[in-house]
């Protein structure tokens, strides 16, 4: 799990490779020198090994050619200071250093070994500083070597900003990465801590400041933009749907959840329990006649209309008061499934597309744009990977790099909020405003989550929550009826959480 800071008004936001190099930039154009935010991340990076490796044990630092080796040697030497023996292992020639880097090796007192050392027997704690935020290309010769020999030794790793090979915006591996047991990063986390595989190769994450300052963060900030945050209640408290004296059902919103056919109402009902969990003041569940006995048989607060053809959604978006649509799960995949979704969009209602509702527009994204924006309402589009993969493999979303620029592009092509679910779930606004949930559990990854999840989105939409806002709060708060439940969770169990974490969100 990411530790959660907010300093310096950090808050919840994530920076971007680029940006946390302006930031330094800024940082040292102020007057901070750069050596100092080395002393300072090699120090965290020290403090931190003392905890990871046994009292006295011996730390093997590998060094790269750039600054994060730089932070190796300042970790090295206050290491050294404390009487750990230290080994370090420099990748390159010492003369070709430059700058920091130069200036931290020139207070290594130690030797400097050119390769590892033959017998990595009595190594407590490897410390990964070969590359941070300046990887280029991929890892090959000696540096993939040492990833090689210290991932089969099954030796701790301490990585300094990112395990070496980890691409630091994308989280994705380029050739190979070490596998961390603890990464410590600085000033502010980047995506690669929050995005698959990145995130599980980096352990445990800590956030060091380092002494940059306000304006140089503030600078840092600017450059990241549109902002990427880490999702969190900081992130949508504000939002958050409040009941005051004078609340009633009907200011609390009315959410339509649209069933499939006999057999295959589940998960329909699993979506509309979650909206009414979720607070939603009144759910209705129009069924198809002939499962009306099999969605009634199951139903009490939840109320039930019939709903043949799409005329008859039609006719009861006329009550003014059904604001959310929700409409995919169960619900079959082919032409009747887009008609009741033009309607739905075309009433303007806010509306929420998962599931068979998003597989019917596969290869028609663009279609599928033009009915939302038609309707002018909201819409929260909720794909996981296959189901992303089908609506936008024909566009040049597919094209945009990191799960976040997809879900960026994604969300800018069809207008609707996206929420590209997965253990790193991303939520993103056409506007480029997005974020990274690590709050969750794999015992999520179980039948029907994904339509609890669609309906409490459209729970928090009913009462009228901003969607980008009621996306990200939905996601965190299934996260964390998972990580409450553990082991053993069924989707069931996910709405019947909520008073309990409702009740934990300050
Ligand atoms: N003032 C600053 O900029 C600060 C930087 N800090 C550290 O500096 C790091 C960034 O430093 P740099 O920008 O020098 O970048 P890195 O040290 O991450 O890497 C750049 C060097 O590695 C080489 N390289 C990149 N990919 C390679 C590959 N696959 N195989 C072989 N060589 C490769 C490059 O040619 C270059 O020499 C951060 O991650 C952080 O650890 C910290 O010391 C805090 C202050
Ligand atoms: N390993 C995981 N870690 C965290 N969350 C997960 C994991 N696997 C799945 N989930 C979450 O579980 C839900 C599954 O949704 P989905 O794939 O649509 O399932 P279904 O169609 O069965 O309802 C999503 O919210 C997803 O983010
Ligand atoms: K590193």
């Amino acid at each position: 799990m990411v530790e959660a800071r907010a300093e310096f008004g950090i808050g919840t936001r994530v920076l971007s490779v680029s940006a946390v190099g302006r930031l330094d930039a800024a940082a040292i154009a102020d007057g901070v020198p750069g050596i100092a935010l080395m002393e300072a991340a090699g120090a965290a990076v020290a403090e931190r090994a003392q905890v990871l490796a046994q009292k006295g044990g011996h730390v093997l630092v590998l060094c790269g050619p750039g600054n994060n080796g730089g932070d190796g040697f300042v970790a090295a030497r206050l290491l050294a200071g404390k009487d750990y023996p230290v080994s370090l292992v420099l990748l390159g020639e010492r003369g070709t250093l430059k700058g920091d880097a130069a200036l931290a090796a020139a207070q290594w007192a130690g030797p400097v070994l050119a390769a590892l050392p033959g017998d990595l027997d009595d190594v407590s704690l490897v410390i990964d500083a070969l590359f941070g935020a300046g990887l280029s290309r991929d890892l090959d010769g000696a540096a993939l070597a040492m990833v090689e020999s210290v991932r089969s030794a099954r030796l701790p790793v301490l990585a300094v900003d990112v395990p070496s090979g980890v691409d630091g915006d994308s989280g994705a591996v380029r050739g190979a990465a070490f596998e961390a047991v603890e990464t410590i990063t600085f000033v502010a986390l980047k995506p690669a801590h929050l995005l698959e595989p990145g995130r599980s190769l980096c352990g445990q994450v800590h956030v060091a400041q380092i002494g940059a300052g306000e304006a140089a963060i503030a600078a840092g900030l600017a450059a990241s933009m549109p902002p990427l945050h880490h999702n969190g209640p900081d992130l949508w408290r504000e939002d958050f749907p409040r009941l005051t004296r004078a609340s009633h059902k009907y200011t609390r919103g009315h959410a339509v959840i649209v069933s499939g056919p006999a057999t295959k109402t589940g998960a329909a009902r699993l979506a509309a329990r979650a909206a009414l969990r979720i607070g939603a003041g009144l759910v209705t569940l129009t069924s198809p006649a002939a499962a009306l006995a099999e969605n009634a048989a199951h139903l009490t607060a939840i109320m039930l209309r019939r709903c043949e053809e799409p005329d008859d959604l039609d006719d009861l978006l006329t009550d003014e008061r059904l604001n959310v649509v929700l409409l995919g799960p169960g619900l079959g995949v082919g032409e009747p499934t887009r008609d009741r979704v033009a309607v739905a969009a075309s009433a303007g209602r806010r509306l929420v597309l998962d599931a068979d509702a998003l597989t019917s527009f596969a290869g028609g994204a663009r279609h599928l744009a033009g009915l939302i924006a038609e309707g002018g309402g909201e819409a929260v589009l909720t794909p996981h990977a296959g189901e992303f993969a089908r609506l936008f493999d024909d566009t040049k979303v597919m094209q945009a790099g990191s799960k976040v620029e997809r879900a960026r592009a994604a969300a800018a092509l069809t207008g609707a909020v996206m929420v590209f679910k997965g253990s790193d779930t991303v939520v993103a606004h056409p506007d480029g405003r997005a974020a990274i949930n690590d709050h969750g559990t794999p015992y999520l990854g179980t039948a029907g989550s994904g339509d609890v999840l669609g309906g409490l989105i459209a729970g928090l939409l009913a009462q009228g929550m901003p969607a980008f806002e009621a996306a990200c709060a939905a996601v965190w708060l299934h996260g964390d009826a998972g990580l409450r439940h553990g082991p053993g969770l069924i989707a069931e169990d996910i709405p019947e959480l909520m008073p309990t974490v409702l009740r934990s969100l300050t």
